[in-house]
């Protein structure tokens, strides 16, 4: 599904409305039937109950009060608060506004923090009259907000979040909830938390980034009537995440019968130092367990027993200059032992020594193959990120938000309430004219940007996450799809949906304290998952194939 911005959701409006004909009223109309149908279908029907409305200043209000509208056809009685003057709406508000006023449905305007504070009274009045609240709508400001929250406005959103007039009464938010940037997810000053979240024609970038899931509730996009045609209009560059990227780990799922271990590739990593074996061992592992056909380990030689030890199905080699972490003078033997190998992890748990840092530059700039550039590599990069575009090959970087903070110099909160211009930012950076480096901006709502290309947000993954050693799965994970020919963008988009959607599958179980080897662990299962979903997959199988048994 796209994301489209609001500019770029103001256009495709204006797009239905100017080049499709459709006017603005039937789209305001749709929007306000589709969400009280999405009303009944989550909360039940809302006949003989009464629903509060807060109408904002703009079109956003003119869906409340349509909503309103529809849900006292169903025999719900609504109260409209308006936090404008009535004479105030214009356009499709004032049209829908002056319906409401031909039907005498009771409203009140509330345009000043005093009047705000009436709420709670009001609804106790209207409470006491022996009916109950079936939902209170916020149609105070949608994908129009410009600025920070303040006055009255800001004083209704902390009245509802605060809802000790409306204890258990559930909120419905119209697009999305008020205060809520729709391109980042970052709260204005102050934002409304909704149970629920209708969200019309398409979902935008902010129901997904930041803080958003607590702020959205369950989000469903509601079909208003925009032309598909609109969108193929309108330019639109960024996209969901989801498991409709399955098709692109064709190499990975569609094995030939009589396919080898040479077959999926070969994938060679530099990994690890003294304290930090286990990140390489998971790097490793999460390669493994995608399905890649040999993985070989650099290892600073005195590491190599524990390796050994650990990890029987990848094989070691030992640098010999090496002594606990990687030095530079293994780094032309790293680079010849690259050879034949069709990509390369550099980063896992290898730490900041200076000598680790030359023989990093040196694999990072000269390399030929593509290579995922992940943890201490990239606080290694941070150190002089001019250089950064001068790389033989293609690289995607894996940084998380503090990681990106030292590549970009901006804090980790701007880059948390900012993710897409961050990821964007580090892809103009990270590249020269003609290159493709590939950013991976990680964290709930992981970022998948390349020049030139899609700009994708993550759905899979969840909070349990949030533990040591994920990263260095994901890392090998993505070398692994690489070496089995997926192409570069795929490889990192698939890998991190995937890794998420493997962590999904343990936390239907537990909730916290699953680890990061048990997440490549159920990478296998979880391809087989995804696999099954799919159609095209399951086409053609014949009788003898193991899936069928
Ligand atoms: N044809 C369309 O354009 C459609 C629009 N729809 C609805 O319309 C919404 C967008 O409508 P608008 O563009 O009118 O925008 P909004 O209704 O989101 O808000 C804009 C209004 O709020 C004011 N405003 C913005 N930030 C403010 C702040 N911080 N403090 C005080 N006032 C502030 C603006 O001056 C303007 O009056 C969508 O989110 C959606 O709900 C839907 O009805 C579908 C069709
Ligand atoms: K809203």
């Amino acid at each position: 599904m796209k994301l489209p911005t609001a500019q770029e959701m103001q256009a495709l409006d204006r797009c239905a409305i100017k080049d499709f004909g459709i006017p603005g009223v039937v789209l305001m109309e749709n929007a306000g039937s589709g969400t009280v149908r999405m009303m009944e279908r989550q909360l039940g029907p809302c006949i003989n109950t009464f629903a509060c409305i807060l109408v904002g200043p703009g079109n956003n209000g003119g869906d409340g009060l349509v909503i309103g509208r529809h849900l006292y056809q169903l025999g719900c009685r609504p109260f409209f608060f308006l936090l404008v003057h009535p004479d105030k709406l214009t356009g499709d508000a004032a049209v829908n506004m002056n319906i409401i006023k031909n039907l005498k449905l009771p409203f009140h305007v509330i345009d000043s923090e005093v009047r705000v504070s009436t709420v709670p009274v009001l609804f106790k009045q209207i409470e006491s009259q022996g009916l109950p609240c079936y939902a209170i709508v916020d149609a105070i400001f949608g994908i129009g907000l410009k600025r920070e929250v303040e006055g009255h406005f800001a004083a209704a959103i902390e009245t509802v979040n605060r809802r000790n007039f409306a204890h258990g009464v559930p909120v419905v938010a119209v697009d999305c909830p008020s205060g809520m940037d729709a391109d980042t997810g970052k709260s204005m000053g102050i934002c409304l938390k909704a149970d629920f979240t209708a969200t019309y024609g398409l979902a935008k970038p902010g129901h997904y980034l930041h803080d958003s899931r607590e702020l959205t509730g369950k989000l469903e996009v509601i079909e208003i009537g925009i032309p598909l045609e609109a969108q193929e209009r309108i330019s639109i560059s960024c996209e969901l995440l989801d498991q409709g990227l399955i098709e692109h780990l064709t190499p990975v799922l569609r094995r030939k019968h009589s396919s080898h271990k040479g077959d999926h590739g070969h994938l060679l990593i530099a990994a690890g130092s003294t304290g930090k074996t286990g990140a390489a061992i998971l790097s490793a592992r999460g390669a493994l367990r995608s399905g890649g056909g040999l993985v070989s380990l650099l290892i600073p030689h005195a590491l190599n027993s524990i390796m050994e030890s650990s990890l029987w199905e990848a094989m070691t080699i030992p640098l010999p200059k090496s002594d606990y972490m990687f030095t530079a003078a293994d780094a032309d033997t790293a680079l010849k032992l690259a050879e034949g190998k069709q990509a390369a992890v550099i980063g896992p748990g290898i730490g900041t020594d200076t000598e680790t840092a030359d023989f990093t530059r040196k694999l990072y700039h000269k390399l030929p193959i593509p290579l995922v550039v992940d943890a201490d590599a990239l606080n290694i990069l941070a150190l002089n990120p001019k250089d950064i575009q001068k790389a033989e090959g293609l690289r995607i970087f894996t940084p998380h938000p503090g990681e990106l903070s030292r590549l970009l110099g901006w804090s980790t909160t701007e880059i948390q309430e900012n993710r897409l211009e961050a990821a964007r930012q580090a892809c103009a950076r990270f590249n020269s004219s003609g290159s493709k480096h590939i950013i991976i901006l990680k964290g709930a709502g992981t970022i998948v940007c390349q020049p030139g290309r899609r700009l994708m947000i993550n759905t899979s993954g969840n909070p349990g996450m949030a533990t040591g050693g994920m990263g260095d799965v994901l890392s090998g994970i993505i070398g692994s799809l690489l070496c089995q020919g997926c192409e570069p963008f795929e490889a990192a988009a698939a890998g991190v949906y995937l890794h998420g959607a493997a962590a999904d599958s343990l936390y239907r179980n537990v909730r916290v304290g699953y680890t990061a080897s048990e997440v490549a662990d159920a990478v296998p299962a979880t391809l087989k998952t995804l696999l099954a979903r799919d159609d095209r997959f399951s086409r053609n199988r014949r009788s003898t194939d193991p899936d069928n048994e």
